[in-house]
């Protein structure tokens, strides 16, 4: 058997399912509350039902053959995670952005280099490096450094993100957005040199899991039915 990690809940879930279903292949919880499913269309495939912010460890572990996740999360989660894991197929839902995000009223700032000035510069009044909360460090560290930006801390938000510059915890923050709305609400924008991640739901296939010949017949057999 394979086993394929999908996400356990929420609209993930669902568009998983529709995915897989408009190519032939149905899962289905088999209880409400019970986090396994049944999968009916090809043989050899076992569905388990896994929190989508766990889904990167498990693949990386090997301890599923195939997950479906967002593509933000597998690049956080994951040092490296081109090597541990490949992409079969962007399925076209789940889409957001990772975007950083400063207060309206900065109207000095509107590009990555302008918060680069403004971050030595709030440094040079403050004396303590510029804050951006996220719950994305590798991600943010990683684009950071590639454009030479230095001057700041990341400071941890693992929820109501947007909350902490009103809060006055943060000057700046890097989150997820797919309508902007909570952004608008708490009177942020966002640079506009484009997303740190544009993301979206992708199947991948785990490097170190036991590819043995029967787990490798089924993903031949998967790929071809899902023409991935
Ligand atoms: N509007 C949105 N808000 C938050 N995440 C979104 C949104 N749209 C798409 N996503 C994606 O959904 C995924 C997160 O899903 P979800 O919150 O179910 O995961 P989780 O972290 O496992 O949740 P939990 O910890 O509550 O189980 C991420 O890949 C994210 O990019
Ligand atoms: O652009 P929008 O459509 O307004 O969506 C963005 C919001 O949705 C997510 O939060 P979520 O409600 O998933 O909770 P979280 O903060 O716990 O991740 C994300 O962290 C933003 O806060």
């Amino acid at each position: 058997m394979i086993k394929l990690g999908v996400p356990s809940k929420g609209r993930l879930m669902e568009k998983t399912f529709q995915w897989f279903a408009e190519r032939g292949i149905t899962m289905e919880k088999v209880e409400d509350r019970e986090y396994a499913g049944r999968v009916s269309g090809i043989d050899g495939v076992e569905m388990v039902l896994l929190s989508a912010g766990e889904i990167p460890r498990e693949l990386a572990a090997g301890r599923i053959h195939l997950g479906v996740t967002g593509s933000d999360l597998v690049r956080e989660k994951l040092a490296g995670w081109d090597s541990r894991v490949e992409e079969l197929a962007r399925m076209g839902f789940g889409h957001a952005d990772l975007v950083i995000a400063v207060p309206n009223f900065w109207v000095d700032v509107d590009t990555l280099d302008d918060l680069d000035a403004a971050a030595a510069a709030f440094r040079r009044r403050h004396g303590h490096r510029l804050r951006i909360a996220t719950k994305y460090h590798r991600l943010m560290r990683e684009y950071l450094r590639g454009h030479g930006v230095a001057d700041y801390q990341l400071v941890d938000s693992q929820g109501a993100t947007e909350g902490t510059v009103r809060n006055e915890t943060a000057e700046a923050i890097a989150d997820i957005t797919s309508t902007g709305e909570t952004l608008r609400a708490n009177h942020l924008k966002t640079l506009s040199d484009g997303p740190v991640h544009a993301s979206q739901a992708t199947l991948f296939r785990a490097v170190d899991a036991p590819w043995d010949d029967a787990a490798q017949a089924t993903l031949a057999d998967l790929r071809g039915r899902l023409g991935v």
